[in-house]
């Protein structure tokens, strides 16, 4: 599987509206930089046409250029490792690859290998999660992190003290690296499980949900995962701007879940809610 890396230099105000718009078409990695930022897809799922349609909308409003180049698999790893790094959340998580060393003393020490997938902690949606996590008791819970990416919430979980953890992703690639970041982190109660929302099926009921993945999966999907949760329990949801909360809420009310807090960064949202 190789990638696509679409650039795109843009004013700040219309970055953040052409991000949400290539989340919609599939696109689920972007990192920020100082002209604008990057997005990463498959490249079988690539659509130039549907770029460029997109850019087309929001040319009169400011000034957008966009390139894109093909990064096979192993450079795509080779670049991950050679620009990640080590970065501490909330002053008690540290998250860092196998080759940094351990930073002492931390309470919680997370090593994630950095390869294709999303979720090494430096998106904000991510340490968003893990500062509610923190404030979650998880001891001895069973919990669902859905769109798990590199695993980093569900091994999150399962250092806070979680029995069990299920951790779900519909990209392959992703549920390999989550699996491989699991046992890089000793933790034998995640299972890895590739597909969305209907590989829940028969599942037993979980004590804390976590669902990081995007406005429009969440919105699609909360129905299943609200039905997974018993009264009095907590889910966290992210990967959505603040824009959208109030469609997020809305949907949740529909679905028993009553919103406590939200935490935001950057106009990204993390909001938690609570089973009726
Ligand atoms: C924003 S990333 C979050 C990764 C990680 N949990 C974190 O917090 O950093 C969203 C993940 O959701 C996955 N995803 C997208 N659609 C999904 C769906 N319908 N069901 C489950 N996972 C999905 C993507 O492949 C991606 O790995």
């Amino acid at each position: 599987m190789d990638f696509v890396e679409l650039r795109v230099q843009a004013p700040r105000e219309l970055a953040d509206i052409l991000v949400a718009e290539l989340a919609e078409v599939g696109y689920d990695t972007f990192e920020d930089n100082d002209e604008g930022f990057c997005a990463y897809i498959g490249e079988g799922d690539f659509n130039l046409d549907n770029v460029a349609e997109i850019i087309a909308r929001y040319e009169g409003i400011g000034e957008i250029e966009y390139d894109h180049r093909v990064i096979t698999r192993q450079n795509w790893n080779a670049e991950w490792e050679k620009n990640f790094q080590p970065l501490i959340i909330a002053d008690r998580v540290s998250v860092r690859a196998p080759f940094h060393p351990k930073p002492e003393p931390i309470e919680y020490d997370i090593v994630i290998m950095p390869r294709m997938s999303f979720g090494t902690g430096h998106h904000e949606t991510t340490a968003l999660m893990i500062e509610n996590q923190l404030s979650i008791d998880h001891q001895g819970k069973r919990v669902l992190d859905m769109g798990c990416g590199t695993g980093i919430l569900a091994i999150m979980a399962a250092q806070l003290g979680a029995r069990e953890v299920l951790a779900v992703d519909v990209e392959p690639w992703t549920v390999e690296n989550a699996a491989d970041n699991a046992a890089e982190n000793n933790c034998t109660n995640i299972e890895c499980r590739l597909g969305g929302v209907e590989v829940l099926a028969g599942e037993a009921p979980f004590d804390i949900i976590l669902a990081n993945i995007n406005r429009n999966v969440l919105l699609e999907d909360m129905h299943a995962y609200a039905a997974l949760l018993p009264a009095g329990h907590p889910i966290l949801f992210s990967g959505f701007y603040q824009e959208d909360l109030a469609k997020i809420e809305a949907e949740a009310q529909k679905h028993g879940l009553v919103f406590q807090s939200h935490r935001t960064k950057n106009n990204w949202v993390s909001a938690s809610f609570l089973k009726q």
